[in-house]
């Protein structure tokens, strides 16, 4: 039986051309084995309307053709469904792209997906909100938001916008408990990681695996700014693990406090409430891989 695969195209996402890609799409797609469809996004949330109908007319894959924040719209609505989600990475940062190996190139994408490397991920849920990536309360959420609300997109925005706002950011009050240990304490960073990077190589959590049942909790306590270039080469090198500023614990379920309701899930920016159920979702949503 052919596999029925419906595109979702995000035309505003990262910095490259859209136009391209049905042609790609054509040119490169296994049309012997996959019948397929595009449909193009026109507003926020779509992609994750148009990925529960598919779900709906129990179409096999639907593939997010955007960034993460396309990747968690789509990811989100096919959680616990038959439908697979497949992804081609034309964001700005495309960190759950990255983390499991797809490729950047396009046409390489597109051959990805003939490939069919089909597994089963974990998942998070923090009180009723799904995420698939990472989600995160404090500096990165501020980062989250303020690029959500400008016109530009790529990585040099998300760059000017570090520069730009960690000077007057006030660290967040965070309370942690897990299996009845409780940690209180100031931090930078609060950040759930199911994979390890937020996208361009800017890895937080080096060991996540997104199929070991387990999700990574990083904090990041307060720093000067002449600790920031060990920091980032740290962040870039993969070895958050062996800063003295950070800490990593494993679980399953956590009760969060925080002082501030800025949060983003797979850098969408939202607001939360300051108490948070957060738990792992294990083998909730079929996905398409890149090749080990
Ligand atoms: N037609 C559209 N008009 C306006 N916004 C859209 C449209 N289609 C999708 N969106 C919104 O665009 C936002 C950004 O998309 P996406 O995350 O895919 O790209 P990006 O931000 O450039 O990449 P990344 O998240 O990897 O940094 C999402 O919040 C999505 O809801």
């Amino acid at each position: 039986m052919r596999t029925r695969i419906r595109f979702i195209i995000n035309p505003i996402s990262g910095v490259g051309k859209k136009g391209i890609i049905p042609g790609l799409i054509e040119r490169y797609l296994d049309t012997e084995r996959f019948d397929y469809d595009i449909v193009y996004t026109e507003y926020r949330k779509h992609a994750k309307e148009l990925a529960y109908q598919s779900s709906v007319e129990k179409i096999d894959i639907v593939c997010a053709v955007g960034g993460d924040g396309s990747v968690h719209e789509v990811g989100t609505a096919l959680i616990g469904t038959k439908t697979k989600l497949a992804i081609i990475p034309t964001g700005s940062g495309n960190g759950l792209a990255r983390h499991l190996n797809i490729p950047l190139n396009i046409e390489k994408a597109i051959q990805n997906i003939n490939a069919m490397h089909v597994m089963q991920m974990d998942t998070v849920l923090v009180n009723d909100k799904p995420f698939l990536n990472a989600g995160g309360y404090g500096f990165d959420a501020l980062i989250a938001k303020k690029f959500d609300e400008g016109k530009k997109r790529g990585f040099f925005t998300y760059i000017k916008l570090v520069m730009r706002e960690f000077f007057k950011y006030n660290p967040v009050n965070v309370s942690v408990d897990v299996n009845g240990q409780v940690k209180s304490m100031p931090v930078m960073l609060c950040t759930i990681a199911n994979a390890s990077e937020f996208g361009n190589g800017f890895c937080v959590s080096p060991k996540s695996d997104v199929t070991d049942g387990k999700i990574e909790l990083f904090l990041l306590k307060p720093f000067r700014f002449w600790s920031l270039p060990l920091l980032a080469f740290q962040f870039f090198r993969r070895k958050t693990d062996q800063s003295k500023f950070a800490e990593i614990i494993s679980f399953e379920k956590a009760r969060i406090s925080l002082s501030k309701s800025m949060a983003h899930y797979d850098g969408e920016p939202f607001d939360v409430r300051k108490e948070l159920n957060v738990q792992v979702v294990p083998k909730s949503l079929h996905i398409l891989a890149g090749k080990k």
